[in-house]
C-alpha cells in the first residue's frame, strides 16, 4: 500500500496553491495530490488537473450565472479525462477536508473564506499547513482548542512564522505544532517569561513598496504601486496588506496564537531584503535566525516535510551577491494599521475577527477604485471604535462578528467615497 501523504490543496490556483504544487511535484515519492479547490479560476484549475489528475476538485463559487459557461465545459473535459470529480459550492470545502482519505490540508485560501474549511480540518484532526493566517486570526483561541480537542498538527508556513518555528528547539516545536503537548509546559505568557530560555521573537518585515515613505505622500498611491512587492511574488489582497503594514498586524496576532506569545514578546523590525525572515532570541543573549532567498516554497516544503527536510526547487541564497541585511523599526504614523492589529488583539474577543473584516471590505473597496490607500487604515479604527465587540468563544460568534464587522465597514467605504 502506499505510504504516500495525500495532500487536500486549498486555494490550488492562488499563489500559496502553485508553489505548494511544485514542492509536490519535485517529492513525487512522498506526496500525491488528492484533492485541489479554486474559486473563480476554471483555466489554471484545469491544468493543475490536467498534470496531477487528483481524485477530486472542488469548485467553491456556485455562482453558475457569473461563471464563465464555456471554461466550466473545458473544465469537466479535463476532468472527465483525468478521472477527478468536480463538486462546486463553498460547502464542498469542509466534506473534502473531511475525508478519511486527506492526511495534509494546504490552507491557502485568502481572507475569512477560509475560515470554515481550516476548522473543519481541525476537527478532523487533519494536519494543517496555514498560509490562511486570517483564519488564525479572527479565531486564535477557539481555533487553537479545536486543535488541542481533536488532535490536529497545526503548522505555519507563513514566512516569518515558519523561520520562528524552525528556531525553536524539538521539543518546543512538537508543543507548538500539536498543540496537546503543550499541556506540558508551564504557562509561559502568564509568567511572562517564555519556554525553554526564549526571551523574546523578531518578527520581520519588509516594509513593502512605501517604505520611507511619509503618510501624506501616500494619498493618491494606486493598487498597482501597492501590489509591486519589493521581494515576493504574492496574491494582490496580502500584496496590499504588506504595503499597509496590514500583514505584519495579522502576522502580529498569528504569532502570539502560534507560539503563546503577548505583543509586548515580539519586536516587529523592518528588514528590507526579506532575506532573515525572522529570529528567536533566548536569554543569554543568542539569536537565532532562519535564512534563505524570498520564495515560498521553502517554507512550504519545510512544514510538508516536518519533522524531516525534503527537497525543493526554491531559489538558493547567494551570500556574495547581498548588498548587505538592514534593519529599521517601523513608522507607525505613516501606517498605522500595525498598531490597530496589536491593539486589537490586546482588546481581545471578537475585536481581531472585526478589525480582519473591516481589512478586508476596505482593501477591496481599495482595489475597486471607491477610496484611497490612506482610508484603509480609517475604515478599519472607525469599525473596530463603532462596532460593539462582543466575546467571541465560539466560532458562530466569530462569524456574527465578522459579518457585522462587513456591514459596518461597507456603511464607512460609502461615507469615504
Ligand atoms: N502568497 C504568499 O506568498 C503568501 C500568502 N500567505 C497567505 O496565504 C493565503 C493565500 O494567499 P495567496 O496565495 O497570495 O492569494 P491568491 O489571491 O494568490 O490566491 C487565493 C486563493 O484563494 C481562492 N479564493 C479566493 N476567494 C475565495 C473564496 N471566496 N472561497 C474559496 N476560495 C477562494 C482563490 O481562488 P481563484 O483564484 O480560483 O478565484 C485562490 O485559489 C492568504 O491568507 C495570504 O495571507 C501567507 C504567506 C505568504
Ligand atoms: C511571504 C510572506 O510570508 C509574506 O507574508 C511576506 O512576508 C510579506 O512581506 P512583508 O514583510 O512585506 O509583509
Ligand atoms: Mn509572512
Amino acid at each position: 500500500m502506499s505510504q504516500r501523504k495525500r495532500v487536500a490543496l486549498l486555494g490550488a490556483s492562488g499563489s500559496i496553491g502553485c508553489s505548494t504544487l511544485d514542492v509536490i511535484r519535485e517529492n513525487p515519492e512522498s506526496f500525491v495530490l488528492f484533492a485541489v479547490t479554486a474559486h473563480k479560476n476554471l483555466q489554471v484549475l484545469a491544468g493543475i488537473i490536467s498534470e496531477f489528475r487528483p481524485r477530486i476538485a472542488v469548485v467553491s463559487d456556485n455562482n453558475r450565472e457569473a461563471m464563465d459557461a464555456e471554461a466550466f465545459e473545458a473544465l469537466r473535459r479535463v476532468a472527465d479525462e483525468a478521472g477527478t470529480d468536480i463538486i462546486q459550492g463553498a460547502d464542498a470545502l469542509d466534506q473534502l477536508v473531511s475525508m478519511a482519505e486527506v492526511d495534509v490540508v494546504v490552507a491557502g485560501i485568502v481572507g475569512a473564506a477560509g475560515l470554515a474549511s481550516v476548522f473543519a480540518a481541525a476537527r478532523h484532526g487533519k494536519r494543517i499547513l496555514l498560509a490562511n493566517k486570517e483564519a488564525l486570526v479572527m479565531s486564535g483561541a477557539v481555533l487553537m482548542d479545536t486543535v488541542l480537542r481533536h488532535g490536529a498538527t497545526l503548522l505555519p508556513i507563513d514566512s516569518e512564522h515558519n523561520a520562528i518555528f524552525q528556531c525553536l528547539p524539538d521539543r518546543l516545536q512538537q508543543a507548538v505544532a500539536c498543540k496537546s503537548a503543550l499541556q506540558h509546559l508551564p504557562d509561559a505568557a502568564a509568567a511572562d517569561t517564555l519556554w525553554d530560555g526564549i526571551s523574546r521573537v523578531h518578527l520581520t518585515a519588509s516594509g513593502g513598496p512605501f517604505r520611507g515613505r511619509s503618510r501624506d505622500s501616500l494619498s493618491k498611491v494606486t493598487p498597482e504601486e501597492a501590489c509591486k512587492h519589493p521581494n515576493w511574488q504574492m496574491g494582490q489582497k496580502i500584496s496590499i496588506d504588506s504595503a499597509s503594514l496590514m500583514n505584519k498586524g495579522l502576522e502580529l496576532i498569528e504569532a502570539c496564537w502560534l507560539f503563546d506569545l503577548r505583543p509586548k514578546q515580539i519586536n516587529v523590525v523592518i528588514h528590507p531584503e526579506s532575506i532573515i525572515h525572522s529570529m528567536v532570541e533566548f536569554i543569554d543573549g543568542s539569536v537565532l535566525a532562519q535564512l534563505g532567498a524570498p520564495d515560498m516554497k521553502t517554507p512550504i516544503a519545510s512544514a510538508l516535510g516536518w519533522p524531516r527536510r525534503i527537497g525543493s526547487r526554491s531559489a538558493r541564497l547567494d551570500l556574495f551577491a547581498l548588498n548587505g541585511l538592514h534593519f529599521e523599526a517601523p513608522d507607525l504614523v505613516a501606517f498605522p494599521c500595525l498598531r490597530l492589529a496589536g491593539e486589537a488583539f490586546e482588546a481581545g474577543g471578537a475585536a481581531p475577527a472585526v478589525l480582519n473584516a473591516a481589512n478586508e471590505v476596505a482593501v477591496q473597496a481599495f482595489i475597486d477604485g471607491q477610496i484611497g490607500f490612506l482610508d484603509i487604515s480609517k475604515v478599519i479604527q472607525a469599525s473596530l471604535d463603532s462596532c460593539i465587540i462582543h466575546e467571541a468563544s465560539t466560532l458562530e460568534a466569530i462569524v456574527e462578528a465578522d459579518a457585522r464587522s462587513r456591514v459596518c465597514a461597507e456603511e464607512l467605504v460609502r461615507r469615504f467615497s
